[in-house]
């Protein structure tokens, strides 16, 4: 299992080693810029055969002091390598001037300004428009970096402490942003995380700089900021390389497989549980529908969809496995759910917002089984405290970010302007007392009891064609099946979201919300459920 670290734990870890004399800081630069190098090798293994030409952009931190490393190993395989500092030799920390020093026994240090202030021949780089007037400031004279085999990045790390300011020029030292699928230019390597990119977060504010990366190489455990918002963009793929640091405290688990057993052993289909999904009105019921089957396929042993008696006939059509009930109102589900086996129950897809759906909402809350509510059913707690003083810690809220704003307006105006996912999600769950499981590319759920998961569906699980109309219905039917089965809601939401992306990733391009159940099967096989 795999855990994501802030940078304040990560420094912890570091302390921790130092205090028990376990390792001596140089000795882990020295370990962190070797994996650079090896990351870069095995990576690029053409790179090994031959030497090339490295620029090494090194900040004035321990980020640098990786970077030096890097620059002395390369030299040493017979590389010509070009330092850039940003920062003064003189006021470097103790293992970053060692790294230094060593270099400069080797080579030599271009200071970031090295040309008198002006305009020159030096490339403009963005936010700055070459038709507009130069602005009061004077950009860095930067070397072609197409002239490069490789360019490392060494500025900042886990110590960033403010936004990259663009006056600075660091992006100029790197080939354009929208020539990244260019074969022929220099591949671009971050040493930890891109330089700007918050490594709590992975935000970038708008009008700050940052460095993107072909290849972004982090040490001992990934950090937030490699898998959350625009993370994954700039690290372009992200390796860890063990320095031998002790994991310690951790944000979040990183959700890489489903953590509750899905196999089928022995037993009844009761034993497997007995889910209900609430539909909405004639002509609004196919998201329920979706939701109710993939219920279904990830084995839920009953499925009945509860829908209005007008609903019923366009239901039927439809429906073969899943079973059907005329819930009209909340006096027909009162009595409904007086059958104790019903024992996991999704709602809010196409639900309507109307007072019936209102008391449904009630009835369903009331009735303290384990919940999915998505969709309708948010907007409807949104709107109604009364509705929201009744969520319980069996509940799971499946919000994108709309209807998270709609829900938590603070946490969400504290996500935009550069909060982390993570906590938003877990003072979400705190305030709701239920499992909240944020959606996106960057899926976070937390839960009351301090449980936090992050799902990427980045790398090489980029799943775009998720981004289509129902998905979200379908991930409500998942949780739904495996509450039903038995999960607890935090597992059910982690294996949810897990089966969701393996499912559409597993399809491929042109994948549409109905072709998401269908696909579960294939997702259980590989599992050897
Ligand atoms: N276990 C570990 O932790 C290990 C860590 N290791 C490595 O150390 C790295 C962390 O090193 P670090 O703590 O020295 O911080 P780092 O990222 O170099 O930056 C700090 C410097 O940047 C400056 N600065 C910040 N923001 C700025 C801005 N916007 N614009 C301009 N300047 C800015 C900041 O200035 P200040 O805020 O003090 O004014 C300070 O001078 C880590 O990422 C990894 O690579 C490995 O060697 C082995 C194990
Ligand atoms: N680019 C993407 N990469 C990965 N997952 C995505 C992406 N876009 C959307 N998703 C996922 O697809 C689902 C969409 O849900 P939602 O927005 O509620 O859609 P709908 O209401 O149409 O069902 C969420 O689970 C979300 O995490
Ligand atoms: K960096």
């Amino acid at each position: 299992m795999s855990f994501l670290l802030t940078a304040a734990q990560m420094r912890a870890n570091e302390a921790r080693a130092m205090n028990s004399g376990a390792v001596k800081s140089i000795d882990l630069m020295e370990r962190a810029g070797q994996g650079v190098v090896d990351a870069i090798l095995s990576r690029w293994p053409e790179m090994s055969g031959t030497s090339g030409r490295a620029l090494i952009l090194c900040g004035p931190g321990n980020n640098g002091g990786d970077g030096f490393v890097v620059a002395r190993l390369l030299h040493d395989r017979g590389w010509n390598v070009d330092v850039r500092l940003f920062g003064e030799i003189a006021k470097l920390p103790p293992d970053a001037r060692t790294n230094c020093d060593r270099w400069l026994k080797r080579g030599t240090i271009i200071s970031w300004q090295t040309q008198p202030k002006g305009w020159g021949n030096v490339q403009l780089i963005d936010p700055v428009d070459e038709h507009q007037t130069p602005p009061d400031w004077s950009p860095v004279p930067v070397a072609d970096p197409w002239q490069y085999t490789l360019i490392v990045d060494a500025l900042f790390g886990i110590g960033l402490s403010r936004p990259l300011d663009f006056k600075e020029g660091f992006s100029a030292h790197l080939p354009e942003c929208d020539l990244r699928d260019e074969p022929a230019r220099p591949k671009v390597v971050a040493i930890d995380i891109p330089s700007g990119l918050n490594s709590d977060t992975g935000h970038v504010p708008e009008d700050a700089d940052a460095l993107w990366a072909d290849l972004t190489v982090t040490f001992n455990a990934m950090k937030p900021g490699h898998v959350l918002a625009d993370g994954p963009f700039y690290c372009g793929h992200t390796v860890i390389e063990d320095i031998g640091l002790k994991n310690g405290e951790n944000i979040a688990r990183l959700i890489e497989a489903p953590s509750f057993f899905l196999s089928k052993t022995t037993g009844h289909k009761f034993g497997y549980g007995h889910a209900l999904i609430l539909s909405g009105n004639k002509g609004k019921c196919g998201a329920s529908r979706m939701s109710a089957r993939a219920a279904l396929r990830v084995g839920a042993g009953l499925v009945t969809l509860g829908c209005p008696e007008d609903a019923l006939a366009e239901n039927a059509a439809h429906l073969d496995a899943i079973m059907l009930e005329v819930i009209n109102d909340a006096t027909s589900l009162t009595n409904y759910l007086k059958d104790d086996r019903l024992n996991a129950i999704g709602l809010g897809p196409a639900l309507g917002t109307s007072d019936r759906e209102k008391a449904i909402v009630a009835t369903v809350l009331d009735a303290n089984r384990a919940t999915v509510l998505d969709a309708d059913a948010l907007t409807l707690i949104a709107r109604n405290e009364d509705l929201f003083a009744r969520l319980h810690p069996r509940c799971v809220l499946t919000p994108h970010g709309g209807e998270f704003a709609r829900l938590f307006p603070d946490l969400a105006e504290d996500l935009k302007n550069g909060a982390s996912k993570i906590e938003v999600t877990q003072q979400a769950a705190h305030k709701a007392n239920c499992s909240i499981l944020l959606k996106g590319a960057d899926t976070v759920i937390a839960s009351p009891d301090g449980q936090t998961s992050v799902h990427a569906a980045a790398y090489d699980r980029a799943a775009p064609w998720l981004a289509t109309a129902g998905s979200g219905d379908v991930l409500s039917g998942l949780i739904t099946g495996c509450l039903a089965r038995g999960a607890d809601p935090h597992q059910a939401a982690e294996t949810g979201a897990w089966l969701h992306t393996e499912a559409a990733l597993a399809f491929g391009p042109g994948l549409i919300a109905e072709d998401l159940p269908d696909q579960i099967p294939q997702v259980l096989r590989s599992l050897g459920a």
